[in-house]
């Protein structure tokens, strides 16, 4: 395969030719002839250009129409307006997402028609194909056709898009006379010009330059469980989120009311990623990192990685199913309840049989509650019967007896001592808070050490692995909303009435945009209000999925899967009942105590073998020199890793900075000034130890004010300083380590967190030492 660019600059055309083969192949392409074909190239474009605002135009106009409409007619009218209005706002979101390099690719076929290929589907009026969406079948010939299989292409062309103009062309002629092997990269000047790009601190998409082993996997089909590993740089978080995209395109229909779930480790993480599938014109998609995969928490991160283990493995299933049980009480001796002025006598045999008869009907603990009080009234109301039968000398019919039992207050209490309904929270607070509880759900489970480390205070917060478990309590507590609703519909009464008075604010300062839509002097504040609640109440799919624990996902995608525990699996295999999942990670980055050490044993609860594992081989991120230190460093350590082919060379290996302790932070903020300037304004990510954390931070933080971010919520800015837990997936121009010893001591002498560290950056790596370096690096 041939590969040929031409950038066109500043009304000048430069000629560049990878692989040097324009002097072997003694085909100098005039600049003519090149000018001629970028003019060829811009016309169209230009033509595709002009074809999209007019559609975007259109739709426009037809939201506004139906939005001047919104408010008028019945229910039924208005749902229906609600439904095209949703339509019309979803396809111009669609539409104004991908103006940014709408078009990249053009295939000319040996049948001599030509198909060009961008980021979503257009067409004329009279519906004549202008351009394929990249994930239409016929698309697929872009990113897998070679010069072994050509697939009817006689030559694919890269466009180079700057704004709405063409800069540039790059021609991979699929010529079978000059073979190069099958591995070869497709568009190497394109690829290579995406990946010298500057990072800008959010991840981009790669639809110009997928490669033909990532595009196999991102079109694979949607059924079952795809497991993607790769080494560090492989696009694998790439791969994975096109991957979704493809299927929201191919299975809209299966998938649209399902949804889509991407999981990814941490909130600095989802971040970075979050602007990929909107780009892609795909903005359905459910987004969670895996503190906030129960509904309405944001768990704090797990600091002890023992704990994390403990809470990680799966026994903590039957401490949960244990812990519910528990709560489902008989008491030691009889007990002496009043009604009205009569006692009647509540023994542990009558609740042993109440309990037998509730649990028999496998309903959750909040719903059977009511089989278990309702055979409980029926016995007490009987006792009571026969005691005022007896006083009296005769039978009576008393049918008002068992309301007077429901409503006796001792009756209330001791049943609600013995079965009470509980909300997932507080099951979870109270089993770690409260030694018997504890004690009695982890017995033969758990050490006498493991269930003290369990222990603690019952406000602390709630931690990422304390999530499955909050998740397991629901599942088997059911449903607490039910049990409470006479407190939720009050609550809903209350909400209303704020909503109304807010809308009654509203409304003054609306004039104006009312009488746009021609609706001033119309619309009441009760009108607005309820309005709004509908559309609350007819949210998207992905919205209603993401306030809800039950929901059942077409699919979902998990990023940086290495890390999750069992407890974490046995919750996402819960969401997506199917099992179609695509599942991505390097088990050698591993870092998360409670992580599993193959693929087979993390998945083989769930699915068994029934899982497809697909390879990336080829590192797009770290420069050659680099990830070789980092493959050392992990070799050096017993890591048993298979060191991905690096695309790029880079300038050099790690450059190191050794100094005494007590010019460590000095010395790193030194190195940042320096890269502050030499990265020429690119991304700079400080890594460092949890326990230096805030030393770091804080003198980054002075040295460079308004430039540095320090927390998952500054993350726009140029200079980061994180964890190596928080960058992980990440990736920067500049990565400079703090202390590199301090990342493996941090992690009971494992590398995997200096490994990973190591491989975020695209151009330069330092490390910043004051003790002896970890083996690998010299
Ligand atoms: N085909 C491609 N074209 C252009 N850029 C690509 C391509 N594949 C990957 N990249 C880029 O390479 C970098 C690494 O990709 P990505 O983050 O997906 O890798 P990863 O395997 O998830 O990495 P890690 O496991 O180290 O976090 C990203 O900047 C991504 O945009």
């Amino acid at each position: 395969m041939i590969a040929q660019s031409f950038y066109f600059s500043g009304g000048r055309v430069l000629v560049t030719e990878s692989k040097q083969r324009q002097n072997e192949q003694g085909t100098q392409t005039s600049n003519d002839a090149l000018a001629q074909q970028i003019a060829i190239e811009r016309e169209y474009v230009s033509m595709l250009y002009t074809r999209l605002d007019q559609l975007r135009a259109e739709n426009e106009s037809k939201l506004k129409g139906v939005r001047r409409n919104q408010s008028v007619g019945g229910h039924q009218n208005r749902s229906e307006r609600d439904a095209y209005a949703q339509h019309y706002e979803d396809r111009l979101a669609q539409l104004n997402a991908v103006d940014h390099r709408l078009v990249f690719g053009k295939l000319d076929m040996d049948d001599e028609s030509s198909r060009y290929i961008g980021r979503i589907g257009l067409a004329t009026e009279d519906h004549e194909r202008l351009m394929i969406d990249w994930r239409a079948p016929e698309a697929g010939t872009f990113y897998q056709a070679t010069a072994f299989d050509r697939r009817g292409v006689r030559s694919r062309r890269h466009l180079m898009l700057e704004r709405r103009d063409v800069v540039g062309i790059e021609d991979d002629v699929l010529d079978a006379s000059v073979l190069e092997g099958d591995d070869a990269l497709h568009g190497e000047g394109a690829l290579l010009a995406a990946l010298n790009r500057k990072r800008t601190g959010r991840m981009g998409d790669i639809v110009a330059t997928i490669q033909a082993e990532q595009d196999k996997i991102i079109r694979a089909d949607l059924p079952g469980v795809r497991v993607v590993q790769g080494g560090p740089g492989t696009g694998k978080t790439a791969v994975a989120l096109h991957r979704a995209a493809y299927l929201l395109y191919s299975y809209r229909e299966r998938l649209n009311n399902a949804g889509v779930l991407v999981v990814g480790p941490s909130a600095s993480f989802m971040w970075y990623i979050e602007r990929v599938l909107p780009s892609l014109g795909e903005t359905g998609v459910v987004m969670s990192s895996l503190g906030t995969l129960y509904p309405g928490l944001r768990a704090v991160p797990e600091t002890n990685p023992v704990i994390a283990r403990i809470k990680g493995d799966l026994k903590m299933a039957d401490v949960i199913k244990q812990a519910v049980a528990d709560r489902q009480k008989v008491p030691a001796k009889n007990q002496r309840l009043y009604v009205d002025s009569t006692d009647i006598e509540l023994t542990p045999k009558m609740v042993k049989h109440a309990r037998a008869t509730a649990r028999s009907t496998g309903k959750t603990h909040n719903e059977a509650r009511e089989t278990f009080v309702k055979v409980l009234l029926k016995d007490l109301t009987k006792q009571l019967n026969e005691k005022l039968d007896a006083s009296a000398g005769r039978a009576v019919d008393r049918p008002y007896l068992q309301d007077d039992v429901r409503e006796s207050l001792d009756v209330r209490r001791a049943l609600n001592l013995l079965w009470m309904p509980l909300s997932p929270e507080t099951l979870v607070r109270s089993l770690f808070a409260k030694r018997h509880y504890l004690e009695s759900a982890t017995a033969g489970v758990l050490s006498e050490t493991e269930r003290d480390l369990l222990h603690r205070s019952s406000d602390a917060p709630f931690t990422e692995s304390d999530v499955p478990l909050l998740d397991e309590a629901a599942e088997l507590l059911g449903d607490f909303s039910k049990v409470t609703g006479a407190a939720a519909a009050a609550r809903a009464v209350a909400e209303h009435k704020a909503n109304i008075e807010n809308a009654n604010k509203a409304l003054e300062n609306m004039h104006y945009a009312l009488e746009d839509i021609g609706a001033d002097g119309i619309i009441t504040a009760e009108q607005i209000t309820n309005l709004n609640e509908e559309s609350i109440s007819r949210m998207t799919a992905a919205s209603a999925a993401n306030a809800d624990r039950t929901w059942a996902y077409g699919h979902v995608v998990v990023d940086e899967a290495q890390e999750l525990s069992p407890m974490q699996w046995r919750l996402l295999m819960r969401r997506c009942p199917m099992k179609s999942f695509t599942i991505v990670g390097d088990i050698a980055q591993a870092s998360s105590a409670a992580a599993s050490k193959s693929w087979a044993q993390a998945l083989e609860p769930f699915v068994g073998e029934r899982f497809h594992l697909d390879e990336l081989t080829v590192n797009y991120r770290t420069p050659a020199q680099i990830s070789h230190t980092a493959v050392a460093v992990a070799r050096a350590a017993g890591l048993e890793i298979s060191a991905p082919r690096a695309v790029r060379e880079g300038e050099s290996g790690p450059l190191i900075a050794e100094v005494s302790p007590e010019r460590l932070v000095a010395q790193t903020v030194e190195t940042v000034s320096h890269e502050i300037e030499a990265s020429g304004g690119g991304l700079i990510g400080v890594i460092v130890d949890p326990r230096q954390y805030a030393e770091v931070a804080q003198a980054v933080g002075r040295a460079h004010r308004g430039k540095t971010g320090t927390s998952e919520s500054a993350l726009e800015h140029q200079i980061l300083v994180l964890t190596p837990w928080e960058a992980k997936g990440l990736e920067f121009d500049v990565v400079i380590i703090v202390e590199p010893a301090h990342l493996v001591e941090a992690a009971n002498g494992s590398v995997g967190d200096l490994y990973v560290s190591m491989t975020r950056p695209t151009q330069r790596l330092h490390l910043v030492a004051s003790k002896p370096l970890p083996a690998g690096i010299n």
